[in-house]
């Protein structure tokens, strides 16, 4: 069983939208348990029970809500060390395009990184340039199509990693998989 843990904060609803694709996404490989909790229900057991993570915040000045940092920062520092190994990923919605959502996931990368979580980016293209290369991003709500799929294609990639690395399911492989990861690259 793959242990997906979706933990977002969001002011507005925006981020929570997204992290509602991304469980959804994470649930299309078999043998998915998705746990999907904000900053203000999730605790340090969430971290533990999980396998794989996609952290999800608002971009607030270019970097991740004081709220998302707030819950690393108070994590108990005996739990430090105990993620070594997990798989991490990101997803963030600003206000604009170009509004730093890129930025705040590298800063949710950098912290998952320094709780010994193996991050990755996804290559796919879900649409005529158009990628979660650094993760999935967002100005405002997730509305077109596209930006939906990014999140889903995010979420879905996790759990791809997590059966692949962490339950040895070779068939998960992104590689292995047959739906066409770029369709519409060019
Ligand atoms: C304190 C604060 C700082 C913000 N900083 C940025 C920013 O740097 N760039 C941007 O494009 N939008 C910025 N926004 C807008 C939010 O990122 C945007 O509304 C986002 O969709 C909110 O997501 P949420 O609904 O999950 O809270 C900021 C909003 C707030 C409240």
């Amino acid at each position: 069983m793959s242990k997906i843990l979706i933990l977002f904060h969001s002011n507005d609803g925006n981020t929570a939208k997204m992290a509602e694709l991304v469980a959804e996404g994470a649930k299309q490989i078999e043998g998915a348990t998705v746990r999907c909790l904000t900053v203000d229900e999730a605790s340090h057991e969430d971290l533990i029970w999980c396998d794989g993570i996609a952290l999800g915040s608002p971009t607030n000045y270019g970097t991740v809500s004081h709220q998302m940092k707030m819950w690393w920062d108070k994590l108990p520092p005996e739990g430090w060390g105990q993620s070594d190994g997990k798989i991490g990923c990101a997803f963030s919605s600003a206000g604009a395009w170009g509004g730093g959502q890129e930025l705040t996931c590298m800063t949710l990368l950098t912290i998952l990184m320094n709780y010994g979580f193996l991050t990755f980016g996804v290559t796919d293209y879900v649409d005529k340039q158009f990628s979660p290369h650094y993760g999935s991003i967002c100005a405002g709500e997730p509305r077109e199509e596209k930006v939906k799929e990014s999140c889903r294609r995010l979420g879905r990639r996790l759990s791809e990693w997590v059966s692949t690395l962490h339950h040895g399911n070779k068939h998960h492989h992104p590689l292995a998989q047959d739906y066409d990861r770029f369709k519409h690259l060019g």
